[in-house]
């Protein structure tokens, strides 16, 4: 079964290889136009985005756009143990050092979990029409959202982003995945059904 998971992270990595840099480019400005329009990111006061790798989904457009909004806006640190991310603010003024996985992370005094977070911006390699995600692996979202599991708790919205050919039919879902409330690609903002 993560036979399977390997073996659809191993496609999708090799489908978006062939993104070109100005394709990639207006994506990102494409889902910038779409979330402008979300009323919980239009409410939020705090944000959390991520320092997009290699080809993924850039999300920086949104990042400075929401930033000039003024909205405290945050990007996930590994923690030196365990998966929980640490969120941390990043300012106008931030510097930056790389984790052990060659991301940028901001150094601020700032640090909070994903509970503290109005919205999250969640990176995946794939996504179902249900919302479900698989990431890269490491289970480090969804042990940090796992605070999306007790009922009643709406807090923070998840947006999944994602390519449209990130786009799979159906995941089999673990038993620890929580699913997206929303999806931002390059073509559409789409919200999941609740049930
Ligand atoms: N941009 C971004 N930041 C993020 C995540 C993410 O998915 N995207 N994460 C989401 O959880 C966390 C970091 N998670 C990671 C999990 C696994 C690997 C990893 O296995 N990297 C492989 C190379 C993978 C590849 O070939 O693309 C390696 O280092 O060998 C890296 C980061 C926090 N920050
Ligand atoms: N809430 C949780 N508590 C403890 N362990 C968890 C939790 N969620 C996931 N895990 C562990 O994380 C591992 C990786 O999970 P999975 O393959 O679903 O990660 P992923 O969603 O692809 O990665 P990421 O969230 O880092 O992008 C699983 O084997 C699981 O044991």
């Amino acid at each position: 079964m993560s036979q399977d998971k390997q073996a659809i992270r191993r496609s999708i990595r090799r489908l978006r290889k062939t993104i070109t840099p100005l394709v990639r480019k207006q994506a990102a400005k494409a889902a910038l136009k779409f979330c402008r329009k979300y009323i919980p990111l239009l409410k939020a006061k705090r944000i959390a985005f991520y320092w997009p790798m290699a080809d993924e989904f850039d999300v920086l457009p949104m990042l400075t756009f929401w930033e000039e909004q003024g909205k405290a806006c945050y990007l996930p640190v590994v923690p030196k143990n365990g998966r929980r991310l640490w969120f941390v603010r990043k300012d106008s003024r931030t510097r930056w050092k790389n984790n052990r996985f060659g991301i940028p992370e901001p150094i601020h005094p700032e640090r909070i979990r994903a509970e503290q977070l109005d919205v999250v911006l969640v990176p995946l390699m794939g996504i179902d029409q249900y919302g479900f995600r698989l990431g890269m692996g490491g289970g480090f979202y969804d042990t940090s959202i796992a605070c999306r599991r007790l009922r009643n708790m709406t807090r923070p919205k998840l947006i999944g982003v994602a390519y449209e050919l990130q786009k799979v039919n159906h995941l089999e879902a673990d038993p620890w995945d929580i699913r997206m409330d929303a999806l931002v690609s390059e073509k559409e903002f789409s919200v999941f059904p609740k049930n």
